[in-house]
This record gives structure tokens, sequence and C-alpha cells, in this order.
């Protein structure tokens, strides 16, 4: 309390009290705004206002022997209060006073229901002893009992309240345990009496004025003690800790109470309820721990009457009450501060340790460890099972080995791409790249490059290259194996008919056959391998004949090599010719017998010894000129000396001993193939080992297919057919190729193997073709060669064998000017796919003895294609060789245009020397030739660099003019010179 609050109270100035004080020894008391301690205040009211002290001297013997104090009446209160004031502030004091008497009731009201009994001994704590009365007279000694111990004070609050309610209101507890509740209501909620209100009041009223000091919260106002209210409101931990600590359920009963009853203190309710319900348990509990213990239960019970008594009414009392709550509020602030402090600290400490742990695993998650291993917190941490469930796993590192520098080798084909070689090197294909780059090659993954070229890169990676062998699986998939003699039985001998054009090779196999081919062929010429059988005293020949034209070199050298015995047909009339000499070569290459038969003998002009003779000549010997070849004489017409010929044919055969093994599997070789229309692919085999059955499955080259149906060369089905026996097979895939292998096989599976071998093949050699074709270097070559152009051609035939007979026949017309390529070649009728195909390679089609489909026609005519149908293969070659002619380079000739004489030689600097001339005859044209004679010697022969007319240049100087002529690189021209002006013209190719 300060000293002007104190000269307030008491009605005496300031400067007596500080006075009075300073001559009793109080030094501290400087002024009237000096705070005084209990001491001085005490002393002060000793000599100021004894009537107030007196009072506390009983209550201080109370402490060891109650006694009963009568509180002095309202009035005399009054009177002492404001003796010697006006009577006007005397009249408001009383009517304050008994306001204050008034508010005072229902203020004892809230606080029986708010003041909870806060411990055992304040339950216990006997309460008959004090009265109303000394309740009221020891309000002023309060303040000095909170200093003293919280128990005794407990005790005392005790007493007042049950003498409170006893005196004045003991009928306003309808509820009995009410009743026994309030009575251990702390002082500060209690209700003042008449008397103490009329104290406070004159207190309160006085110290409005005063400033209030940080400590001078027991002196606080009503409003101040509402602010403390607020303040307490937004405390959350301490109300929470008084209303959870106290028995909160009592506590709420008697607020509910207390607001029924007054009708008033509603915030002060809600206040209350605050930290009890909305405020949780949480937080009161975990405070509770650490400042109730040191909390008086008189602090507690405060807070409750502090927020149940908030009206106006009760302000006096609540003011005197909020005194007390003000201070034991320090108290208490200062020890949840205290609390609060060491949480925030404990906090930190954590957020620390957390920021730590984070910035370690952020940086390096070693080196964290390792620098905090002396951290407490980390240990801790770190004498967690290693092994629990859940736990990190810190993975090892694996060393790697050191890569030793080791050289590899690869085996890579001849000609591959970039990719297919960082594949076999196992390096990306990019890294190749970027290398040949950086050493100025410019690769793409897909370019093809040699093996020399991929040898190098692969050595820059420490890799040896080695180039594939390639495997030909065709070749082993053909391969023939040994076959037991035993086994093995005579066969026909297959017979072919070679010799030159016309010389009666078709003729004699009819008359052989008794049938009539000639009739049927096309241009009377045969063009197709065809196969016979015949029976010669009950023993079989097939017969193949062949073409004679040199187109059909091929289907020769086919049916050489299929054959066993060749009979050459040479007519008698005609002596050896180009062909026959061919087919001698065929013969001997294929090495196989010849017979020959000297055809026409029945014409007039045949000459059997002279065919004998120029035979000799390519060591065919007839055996009665002492050779061993035999030598029929025949003829085709008169059918004379055919059965002769027949029989030595058999002759050679048993000379021979053609064997095979008709129990095996089938083997032969496809002597011709076509699309039939209606029974789809058709080829005519000439099986050559074991028996071919209807049911069979086999592959020929890239088809393959189970044989459906046979008919033999009469046209008649068969189920079988055994070795030298010709048949015509239906159930093919695909149409193959003339001269390809056919092959029997247990299943269609290994017969689709087979034939995927094929395709596997043909494939890998399309791919070859095709990257030499894309080669640059070889187009380089093309170019540097010269004019190299290409003819594309796409030839389609009724047979496989006219397709190559015209392949064959066009690749001949190559020469260094032009080159002819087939690009596609096939059996059948010209469709939509080769007219595009043209198309887009500028080709021209060529069909031969087939049709155009009319959706072909309309892209044909679409594309401009130029399309072309053939029935003789002369005329094909005769076309071809016509538009070659077309693409050949132009043929140049002199052409002389005038002549001129030079009659005067002018020199000019830069130029040379100029021939200043008259023309003769002609003209003399910019840019033509000049041929230079001088006495008849040719001194020049070059291009005219320069004509001139006076001094212009102009295209033309007609005869009868002169003008001034300058020749290429030539200044050595004299007067009277002759010159023969000229210029190269095209000229058509005959
Ligand atoms: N006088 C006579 N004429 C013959 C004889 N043999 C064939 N001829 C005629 O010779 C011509 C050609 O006969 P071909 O049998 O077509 O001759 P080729 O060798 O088969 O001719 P290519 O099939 O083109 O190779 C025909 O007009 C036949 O009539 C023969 O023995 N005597």
């Amino acid at each position: 309390m300060k000293v002007s609050e104190l000269s307030t109270e008491i009605n005496k100035k300031s400067k007596e009290i500080v006075d009075f004080l300073k001559a009793n020894g109080y030094d501290n008391v400087k002024n009237m705004r000096s705070v005084l301690s209990d001491e001085e205040e005490k002393a002060a009211r000793m000599e100021f206002a004894p009537d107030t002290i007196k009072k506390e001297k009983p209550k201080a013997k109370a402490e060891t022997k109650p006694k009963k104090v009568k509180a002095a009446p309202v009035e005399k209160q009054i009177e002492q209060t404001f003796d010697g004031r006006s009577p006007e502030v005397r009249e408001a004091a009383e009517r304050k006073a008994k306001k204050a008497s008034a508010e005072s009731e229902a203020k004892k009201a809230a606080s029986k229901d708010e003041a909870a009994p806060k411990t055992k001994k304040a339950k216990e704590a006997p309460i008959k002893e004090a009265d109303s009365a000394n309740s009221a007279s020891d309000e002023p000694v309060v303040k000095e009992q909170e200093a003293k111990s919280k128990e005794t004070k407990a005790k005392e609050h005790k007493k007042e309240v049950k003498e409170v309610k006893e005196a004045k209101e003991p009928k306003e507890h309808k509820n009995p345990e009410a009743k026994e509740k309030e009575s251990a209501q702390s002082p500060e909620t209690r209700s003042l009496t008449p008397e103490e209100a009329a104290i406070e009041f004159a207190r309160k009223k006085a110290s409005q004025a005063a400033a209030l000091s940080p400590k001078g919260g027991a002196q606080a106002s009503g409003n101040k003690s509402q602010k403390f209210g607020d303040r307490k409101r937004g405390d959350k931990p301490q109300g929470s800790r008084d209303a959870s600590k106290d028995g909160s359920r009592d506590n709420r009963q008697r607020q509910g109470d207390g607001q029924n009853r007054n009708g008033e203190g509603f915030r002060g309710n809600r206040n209350s309820d605050r930290p009890q319900s909305s405020r949780g348990d949480k937080p009161f509990n975990k405070d509770g721990n650490s400042s109730n213990d040191k909390r008086t239960p008189a602090g507690g019970s405060r807070t409750g009457g502090n927020a149940g008594a908030r009206g106006p009414q009760a302000r006096g009392g609540q003011g005197r009450n909020q005194s007390s709550a003000g201070g034991e509020e320090r108290i208490v602030t200062k020890t949840g501060n205290r609390d609060r402090e060491r949480e925030r600290e404990r906090e930190k400490a954590k957020e620390r340790e957390r920021a730590e742990k984070n910035l370690g695993k952020r940086f390096d998650k070693n080196k964290a460890l390792s620098s905090i291993d002396d951290d407490d917190n980390v240990a801790h941490r770190k004498k967690k099972d290693p092994n629990r469930k859940g736990a990190f796993i810190k993975p090892e590192v694996v060393a790697k080995p050191a890569e030793e520098d080791t050289i590899k080798n690869i085996i890579i084909p001849d000609t591959l791409t970039i990719k297919e070689l960082a594949d076999k090197m196992k390096v990306q294909p990019s890294a190749i790249i970027k290398k040949l780059f950086l050493q100025g090659k410019m690769y793409t993954v897909t370019q093809d490059i040699t093996f020399e070229e991929a040898e190098e890169i692969a050595l820059e990676y420490n890799i040896i290259c080695e180039l594939e062998e390639p495997v030909d699986l065709v070749a082993e998939l053909l391969k023939e194996d040994e076959e037991d003699e035993s086994l093995m039985i005579k066969r026909p001998p297959v017979v072919c008919v070679m010799g030159h054009v016309d010389h009666g090779k078709t003729s004699l196999l009819d008359a052989i056959r008794s049938t009539n081919v000639t009739s049927r062929e096309a241009g009377g010429i045969t063009q197709s391998i065809g196969a016979s059988v015949v029976n010669i005293n009950g023993r079989k020949i097939t017969f193949l004949d062949t073409p004679g034209h040199e187109a059909f070199t091929a289907m020769r050298m086919r049916g050489a090599k299929s054959t066993d015995i060749a009979i050459l047909v040479v007519a008698a009339d005609d002596g050896v010719m180009p062909q026959t000499v061919e087919a001698i070569n065929h013969a001997r290459a294929a090495g196989i017998e010849i017979i020959v038969a000297i055809n026409k003998i029945d014409k007039p002009s045949a000459n059997v010894d002279k065919v004998k003779q120029e035979l000799t000549e390519y060591e065919l010997i007839p055996e009665d000129w002492g050779g061993s070849t035999i030598f029929v004489p025949v003829s085709a017409h008169s059918k004379e000396g055919i059965e002769q010929l027949l029989e030595m044919v058999l002759l050679t055969a048993d000379v021979a001993e053609y064997k095979a093994n008709p129990n095996r599997s089938a083997r032969g070789i496809v002597i011709e193939a076509s699309l039939d229309k209606g029974r789809g692919p058709v080829a005519t085999v000439l099986v050559q080992k074991g028996t071919l059955h209807v049911g069979d499955s086999i592959s020929i080259g890239s088809s393959f297919g189970k044989v459906r149906a046979m008919l033999d060369d009469k046209g008649n089905n068969v189920t079988e057919a055994g070795p030298s026996i010709p048949v015509e097979i239906l159930g093919l895939n695909g149409v193959p190729n003339s001269g390809d292998t056919m092959l029997s096989f247990k299943d269609d599976k290994e017969a689709r193997a087979a034939s995927e071998t094929f395709i596997a093949q043909d494939k890998a050699r399309l791919i070859d073709e095709s990257r030499k074709k894309l080669s640059l270097d070889g187009l380089f070559d093309q170019i540097k060669a010269g004019t190299v152009k290409e003819l594309n051609v796409i030839i389609k035939a009724d047979v496989q064998g006219s397709v190559e007979a015209i392949r064959q026949s066009l690749i001949k017309l190559n020469n260094d000017e032009v080159a002819i390529r087939i690009i596609h070649g096939a059996v059948g009728a010209i469709n939509e796919s080769d007219i595009s195909l043209a198309s887009a390679s500028n080709a021209i089609v060529i069909g031969f003895n087939v049709r155009m489909d009319a959706v072909a026609k309309d892209t044909a005519d679409r594309e401009k294609v130029d399309v072309r149908f053939y029935k003789v293969i002369y005329n094909i070659i005769s076309d071809v060789e016509s538009a070659m002619k077309g693409m050949l380079e132009p043929i140049y000739e002199e052409k002389v245009i005038g002549h001129a004489e030079i009659r005067q030689v002018f020199k000019a600097s830069g130029i040379g020397n100029i021939a200043g001339s008259f023309v003769l005859d002609g003209k003399i044209i910019r840019g033509c030739k000049a041929r230079i004679t001088r006495d008849k010697d040719l001194i020049f022969d070059g291009n005219l660099a320069s004509l001139k007319r006076f001094k212009d240049d102009v295209k033309e100087v007609n005869a009868g003019y002169e003008c001034g002529l300058v020749f290429e690189k030539f200044n050595d021209v004299k007067e009277e010179d002759k010159v023969e002006l000229y210029q190269m013209v095209e000229v058509p190719r005959s």
C-alpha cells in the first residue's frame, strides 16, 4: 500500500504519515508514493487510525486462541470514517454503504457456490467459533494473514464463512449440502457484511484516483479486479489447474446455484465454466503438478469466487477479494511463468535436436552421426535395438571390382550397322556415334559399316573383331548322305535332248513319244522343259526336252544336271552350230554321257559324215571312227533310227548302272513350276531318290506343303512316284523356282522349318543385295566409271522357266553404257502390285504369255507405266535393244559451217592475238570449233573463244564479212592461215 492510499483511507495527510514514519525510523518511506510495508502500515494505522488495528489484535491472537470479535455497526463505522466531514459526504457514504451492504448479500450467495473446500483440513475446520461480527472486524487483518501459513489462513476463512452463513443468510441455502460446502469457502469468495462493505466502498472510492502499481494488486479497485478476471480467463493453465485440482464438479454445482439465485454473474459463470469445460482437462492436468503444489487452496477458491462475483453489486466485496486474488495471481503467474519457461526451454532443446538430426541427414549422414556421437540424445537413440522390427538396415557398400583392362573378342559379319556393332560390343550406339563424330566421321545408328571400319571402332574399346564364317544352312539341309549300295536298285535313265535351234529336238521326242508337241508351241519353239516317260521293251526312259535357244542356257544346264544321258541333236543338213557347242559343254560340265543323234537324215542335203567330222573337233569321236561316242543317224519325220537310238540309251544306262533307293524319303528337282488358276501352285518334279507319296510333307525352297495330288507325264493321277519319275504335284503354298530341290519330311512341322531356313537365307541374300545397291561407294563408282544408266524391268510369265529365260536374255544385253536390272520376276498375270512397283522404280513391265487384270490396267494407265505383252521371246529382246539404243549416249558428228582466212593479226593486252579474218563461205557462229591449217598443216583444233565484229561481240558473222577471231589457248596465228569452222552435231544411232 502506498502512503497516499493509506492517507485516503485513514483520512490523514500523506505528509503527516511520512513525517511520522520518518520520525520513527522508517527511513524507507520518502514521500506519498512510497510503498509501505506491513509494519510501516501498521505503525501508521496505530498512530492515525487505531480503531482499524484494534480489531486485528484479537485476530492475531485467534491464531492460537480463538476469540469472538464484534463488528462495528455500519453507522458507527461511517461516523468514525467520516468524522469531521460535511453532512453531504456522510449522507452519500451512508447511501453507498447501504447499497454495498445489499450487494454483499448477493455476493455472499455467489461466493457460497463458487468457493470450494480446498483441503481436507479446510473442510474439517471448526466453524462455530466465529460469528458475523468477527468476520466483519477481521477483514483488515486478512492481508496480514495471507502472509502467514496457508493452513492457518484456510482455517480462519472457514470460520468467517461459517459465521456469515449462520448469521445473515441461514435460509438461503435450500440445499444442506451446499451449506456444508459453503463453510469451506475462502475468505476471498465470501460475502461481506454491510459494515465491511461500507468500509470497502470508502476505501475503493478513495483509491480510484491512485495509480495502479504492479505491486499494488492488493489495493486494486473493482475495475482492476475485473481486469484480473479477464486476464485470468485468458490464462488458461492457471484457471484450468484451479478447476481440475479442486474438484470441479462441486464448483460447477455451486456456480450453477449461485447463478440461479442471483440472476446475475452470467459472465462470471461463463468465465468460470471456460477453464473447466471448454478448455478441457488436458492442460489442467499437465500443469497442475508443478504449480498446484505451490499454490494455496485459497488461491483456487479465489479463482472461483472471482469468476462468479463479477457483477456490479458485488463489486465492493469483489474488490477486496480481488485484492487478494490479485496478489495470488502474481504468485501463480510467476510460478506459471517459470514452468512455462522451463517448458519452452525443453521444447527448444528438442527442436535443436531435431534440427541437428535433419541437418545431418541432409548433408552428410555419416558425418553428422559421427559428430554427434557424444550427444546424450543421440546416444540414447543409438541404444535402440538395431534388430528391432522395422529398423533401418543400412545397405552395405559392395566394392566394385576394378575394371580390368582386358581385351575382348567379338565375331561380326563383313557388313553390319552401327547398332549391331554396338550390341555386339555391349556399348551404347550413341557412344560410338559420338566417338566417331569427334573424329570427324558422321554416322547414323542404322548406317552400314564394313568389317574393317567396325574393326577400327572396336579397337578403341579394346575389342578385337573376328570375321564371321557364314554357315550355309541350306547347304547343310541339302547335304546328301552316302547311301547303302545294297538298298539301291536300278532306276530308269533320265535323258535330256539338247541341240541347236530347229535341229529337230522336239520332233525327235515326238517321234519317240509318238506325240505331237510341236504344233502346240507358240512360234514353233519349245520354251519350257517338258518331261515324259517312254516304255521301250518294258523298260522306262525319262526324257526331258530343253529349248535350244540361247536364252534357255540355264534351263539346258538344269536339264543336264538332272539327267543321266544327253542326246545331242545335230541336223545333218546344218551341222554343228553355236548352241550345239554350248550343249556339249553343259553335258560335259554335268558329267553326263552324250549320245549324238544326227537328225534329218531324210533330207537330201543331209551330210552325216560332215557332222561327224565337225564333232570330232569337240572330242566327240564316233565309235566307227575309233572313238567312244555313240552316233545314231535318225529322222524324226521318217522315224528311222529311233529304235536304235533308244537301244543305245538303254545300253548306256546299263553300262552306267543308274541306281537309287526307292525306300527312303523322296528327294527330287523341280523341272518347272507355275501358278495354275484353278489348282494353285503346280510344280513338275523329277524324283531322283526315294519315293514320293500323296500326303507326304515336302518343302521346295521357300515353299512347303503336303502333296495333295500327283499327275504323271500323261496327266494321270498317281499315288506315288519312284526314282527318275517326273510328276506334277499339287499342294504347295507357293510357286517354287525351277531347279530347286524337293525334300520330303515326316511331318509338316519339319517341312515348314526347312522352308523357313530357305526364307531366312533368301532374306539375308536380299538384304545383302539391297545394301550393295544402297552403298554410296558403289554409286560413286558407277558415276566415276562413266554414264552408266539402268533400265529396270519387271517380268511376268506363265511359267518360271520363261521368267528365267527372259531374265538371262535381257541381262546379256548389258553393256558399258546401260545396265539392265530385273527388279522383279514371277509367274502369273500382271497385277496392281506389279504396276505399283514399276511406277515406283521407273521400270517397264514385260508380260510373257500372261494377261493383265483390269485393276492393273487402270493403274498402269493412270501411272503411265509401259506394259508390253509378248508371245515370242525374240520380240522382247528386239524391243529392249531398241529401247537401249534410245538410252545410249548420243553420237556427235562434225558439221563444217564455214571457212575463213586470217588477213591481219592484232595484239591486244589481256586477250592475246586477235585474228582479223574474212569469212570466205558459210558463216561463223559464236562458240563453234575451229581448225587452223597453215600450208596444209593443221596447227590448231579447238574452241573459238571470241567472235567480234569490230569491237563488239557478235553471235555470228556471215560470208563476205570481216571479223575478229580469238582462239582458246592459242595465239600463234599468222596472216594467210586458213580457218575451218565447224560444230559437233548429235546424230541418231543407226
Ligand atoms: N525333214 C525333216 N524335218 C524335220 C525333222 N525333224 C524336224 N524337222 C523339222 O525341223 C523343224 C524344227 O523342228 P523342231 O522339233 O521344232 O526343232 P527343235 O530343235 O525342237 O527346235 P526348238 O524347240 O526351237 O529348239 C520343224 O519344222 C520340223 O518339221 C526331220 O527328221 N526331217
